[in-house]
C-alpha cells in the first residue's frame, strides 16, 4: 500500500482529541454501485435493524410517534424517562401497539368534554373513547364540523365506524380505507380485555406517506411487534421503571447517564442482568477504554458512547471532562469490537457525512437528538421564530428539562446546588423523519462507496486492517470542503 496517509491506529494515537470535521476520509476503490451498499447492523447484541438510526431518549425527541417512525424505517428510538414510569410505560405501550409509521396528532376526547375547536387541532375528525384518550375503549367519533362551543362531543358525535385492526401495516391499512371506500378508520387492537383505540387513520395519511420514500424492512421484534427501546436511570426507584418496561416489551434497555462508569450504573446493570436476562442491556455513556472495560465486564449489550458532543450539551465547558467524538468513537469502537459488544456514537451529528464517519471509525449505529428534533414525528408543536418554523429542543440536563422530571438526579440525596449541563434552544423544521431519512441513508451509501465499503462490517473490516486511509483536516482544508468563495446559494440537499 502507498504511505502517502493514515490509519485509524495512527492518526488517534497522537494525544489529540478530534471529532468528525476533523477528520476526513480517503477514497478506496469502487466496484459496486450505491444501491447495493447494505446498512443493516445491530443496535446492541440481540436487536438486529437494517437502518443504522438511533433516536435520543430526549422529551424533545422520542415519544411514541418518533418510536414508531423510526422502527417503520428499519431504525429506532429510546423513549425518555423524564417522565413518571407509567407515563413512560404507555409511550412504549403506544409505540408498539401499532404497525404503521402516522404521527398522531388525532385530537381523543371523554363523551362528556365540551372541546373547542382549537381542541381538535386542525384535524377533521377527533376520536372519542370511554377515557378521553388512546388505549381505552371506542364510543364514536367527532367532525370538527359539527363542533357546537360548550356542548358535550357525546351530542354531536357520530356513532363507531368500522374500525381496521392495528396490526395491519401501511399496505393493508391502505388497502382497507381504498376497499371500503372510507374516509378514515380508528385502528384497534385487543388489549385482552377487549377492544382499544390505538390511533385514526386517514386517507389524507395514506396520501401523504405514500409521497415519501417507499418504507423499508420495518425494526420488528420476534413478537412482530416495532423495535422500541427505553432509558432508565441509575436510582432505587429506576428499578421498579425497568420492570414495567420490560412488562411493556421494551427491546433494549439504556441506563442514561453522562458518565456511566460508576458504582451506581454498574450495581444497575448487574440487578437488570440478573432479573432480566432475556432484554438487551446498553450502558454508557463512556469515550475511554478503560469505562468501557468496566461496563462491558459488568455484561452490557450495547455501549453508548458520547460526553459533550452533543449539540445542546455543555458538559466539557461546564465540568472539563469529556472527548473529541471521533476519537472516542474509534477508541471505545475498537476495545468494543473485540468483546462483541455494538458501539452507539451518540451526539455531535449534524449531516450525512458525519454519520459515514461515525460508522467507519467503529460504531454500529448513531443516535442523533438535534437531527430528529424539527421532525413532525418529534414531540412538541411547531411554533415561530423569526419568520422560521421551529420546533423546541432541549437538553435532559438543561434547567427546565431537569425541573421537569429528571429533578431528582439533580436535587435528590447529596447534590443540592443544581447546576445545567444543557441548553434549552429551537431547531428547524425538517419535515418528516419519513422523507428524510431514507434521503440521509442514500447520502450514506454513496459515502460508502466512495471510500470502497459495500456493507458497515466491510467498512469495519477496512478499518481494522488498515486499508481504511484517514487525514485531519486544517482550519484551512474544512473551509475549502465546505461551500466557500461564492456571492449567495442556496443549499437543497434533496
Ligand atoms: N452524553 C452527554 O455528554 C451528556 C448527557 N446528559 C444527559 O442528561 C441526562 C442526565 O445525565 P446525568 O446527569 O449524567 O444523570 P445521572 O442520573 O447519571 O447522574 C446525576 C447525578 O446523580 C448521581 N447518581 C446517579 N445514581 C445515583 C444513586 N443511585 N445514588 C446516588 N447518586 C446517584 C450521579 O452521580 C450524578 O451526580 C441524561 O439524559 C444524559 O443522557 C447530560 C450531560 C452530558
Ligand atoms: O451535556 C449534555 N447536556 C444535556 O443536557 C444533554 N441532553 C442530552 N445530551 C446528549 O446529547 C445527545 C444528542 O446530541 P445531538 O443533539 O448533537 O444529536 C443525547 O443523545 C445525549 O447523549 C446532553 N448532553
Ligand atoms: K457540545
Amino acid at each position: 500500500m502507498a504511505d502517502d496517509s493514515f490509519s485509524a491506529a495512527r492518526l488517534f494515537s497522537q494525544g489529540v482529541s478530534y471529532t468528525y470535521d476533523d477528520v476526513i476520509v480517503l477514497p478506496g476503490y469502487i466496484d459496486f454501485p450505491a444501491d447495493a451498499v447494505d446498512l443493516s447492523t445491530r443496535l446492541s447484541r440481540r436487536v438486529p435493524l437494517s437502518l443504522p438510526c438511533v433516536a435520543s431518549p430526549m422529551d424533545t425527541v422520542s415519544e411514541s410517534a418518533m418510536a414508531a417512525a423510526m422502527a417503520s424505517l428499519g431504525a429506532a428510538a429510546v423513549v425518555h424517562s423524564n417522565a413518571d414510569a407509567e407515563t413512560q410505560a404507555s409511550i412504549l405501550r403506544a409505540a408498539k401497539s401499532r404497525r404503521v409509521p402516522w404521527v398522531s396528532s388525532t385530537q381523543f376526547f371523554a363523551p362528556s368534554a365540551a372541546p373547542s375547536a382549537a381542541d381538535f387541532a386542525g384535524c377533521a375528525y377527533a376520536v372519542v373513547t370511554e377515557r378521553g384518550d388512546a388505549l381505552s375503549r371506542l364510543v364514536g367519533i367527532a367532525a370538527a364540523a359539527d363542533h357546537r362551543p360548550g356542548v358535550p362531543v357525546s351530542e354531536y358525535m357520530t356513532p363507531a365506524p368500522r374500525t381496521a385492526s392495528a396490526a395491519f401495516d401501511f399496505e393493508q391499512a391502505a388497502a382497507f380505507l381504498a376497499d371500503e371506500g372510507l374516509d378514515f378508520a380508528p385502528l384497534v387492537s385487543d388489549d385482552g380485555a377487549g377492544e382499544v383505540v390505538v390511533d385514526l387513520v386517514t386517507a389524507q395519511d395514506v396520501e401523504r406517506i405514500r409521497s415519501y420514500p417507499k418504507l423499508g424492512t420495518p425494526s420488528l421484534g420476534a413478537d412482530g411487534r416495532f423495535v422500541v427501546a427505553a432509558a432508565i436511570g441509575t436510582r432505587e426507584e429506576d428499578k421498579r421503571r425497568l420492570e414495567m418496561l420490560v412488562k411493556e416489551g421494551a427491546n433494549a434497555i439504556v441506563i442514561d447517564s453522562s458518565q456511566g462508569n460508576s458504582v451506581y450504573q454498574l450495581d444497575m446493570i448487574k440487578y437488570a442482568k440478573r432479573m432480566y436476562p432475556e432484554v438487551d442491556l446498553i450502558g454508557g455513556n463512556v469515550v475511554t477504554v478503560a469505562q468501557a472495560q468496566n461496563l462491558i465486564a459488568a455484561g452490557v449489550d450495547g455501549l453508548r458512547v458520547g460526553m459533550g458532543s452533543g449539540s445542546i450539551c455543555t458538559t466539557q465547558e461546564v465540568c472539563a471532562v469529556g472527548r473529541g467524538q471521533a476519537t472516542a468513537v474509534y477508541k471505545v469502537g475498537q476495545y468494543a469490537k473485540d468483546h462483541g459488544v455494538p458501539v452507539i456514537a451518540d451526539g455531535g451529528i449534524s449531516n450525512s457525512g458525519h454519520i459515514v464517519k461515525a460508522l467507519t471509525l467503529g460504531a454500529s449505529t448513531v443516535m442523533m437528538g438535534s437531527f430528529l428534533a424539527g421532525s413532525l414525528e418529534a414531540p412538541g408543536v411547531y411554533e415561530y421564530k423569526d419568520g422560521h418554523r421551529v420546533k423546541k429542543y432541549r437538553g435532559m440536563g438543561s434547567l427546565e428539562a431537569m425541573t421537569k422530571g429528571s429533578d431528582v438526579r439533580y436535587l435528590g440525596d447529596t447534590l443540592k446546588l443544581k447546576v445545567a449541563q444543557g441548553v434549552v434552544g429551537a431547531v428547524a423544521d425538517k419535515g418528516s423523519v419519513l422523507r428524510f431519512i431514507p434521503y440521509t441513508m442514500q447520502a450514506v451509501k454513496q459515502g460508502f462507496q466512495d471510500l470502497g465499503a459495500a456493507s458497515l462490517q466491510s467498512a469495519h473490516d477496512l478499518l481494522r486492517s488498515e486499508s481504511l486511509r484517514l487525514e485531519v483536516r486544517t482550519g484551512a482544508a474544512q473551509v475549502e470542503g465546505g461551500i466557500h468563495g461564492l456571492v449567495s446559494y442556496e443549499k437543497k440537499a434533496f
